[in-house]
């Protein structure tokens, strides 16, 4: 089953956690996941992904401007209604917004008719509630809460649609 984690990143904040995201994917059984910046997504790998995450920093508390024209002009060409999809962001600040940027892509999955999915509390600790968020000054702290939630999705995915 592929995966496919999208991006978009100025400082290499939002790339680092999709590799990370990518990395819990694999490590499921059966999951072929990649991650792609926005300006060089492989567009059969897309469109045949099962599942499609997507992340942005967290501008002035919302999704990057990039990422909002991406899905407003972009993302209906790959099908993505009926997969499952996910989102995380990056930030600097922990009061600096991240969840809403998360949201505001999960709101946009929604439109496009994805199954929008993050396990919230039901796989225990870490606790991600709608998406992972790492803050900008210690990225590795939050590597293993982004792995386990690529884990989770991987594991959604193969639930949901099989190998
Ligand atoms: C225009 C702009 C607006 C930003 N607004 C916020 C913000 O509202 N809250 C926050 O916590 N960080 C904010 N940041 C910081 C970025 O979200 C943070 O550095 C992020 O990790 C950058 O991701 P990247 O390295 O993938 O580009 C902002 C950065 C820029 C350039």
């Amino acid at each position: 089953m592929k995966l496919s984690v999208l991006y978009f990143s100025r400082s290499g904040h939002t790339r680092d956690m999709a590799e990370e995201i990518v990395s819990g994917m694999n490590s499921v059984e059966g999951a072929q996941a990649r991650a792609f910046s926005l300006d060089s997504i492989d567009e059969d790998f897309l469109r045949e992904s099962s599942c499609v995450v997507l992340g942005t920093p967290s501008y002035l508390a919302c999704m990057a401007g990039q990422v909002k024209t991406w899905l407003d002009t972009e993302s209906g060409k790959y099908g993505l209604a009926g997969k499952l999809g996910g989102a995380f962001a990056t930030a600097d600040y922990v009061h600096g917004g991240g969840d809403m940027a998360v949201q505001g892509i999960l709101t946009h999955f929604m439109v496009r008719g994805m199954l929008v999915y993050s396990g919230g509390g039901s796989w225990g600790k870490p606790y991600i509630h709608l998406g992972p968020v790492a803050i900008s000054d210690d990225l590795a702290k939050y590597a293993p809460t982004f792995r386990a939630y690529g884990t989770r999705m991987a594991s959604k995915a193969l639930e949901l649609f099989g190998a």
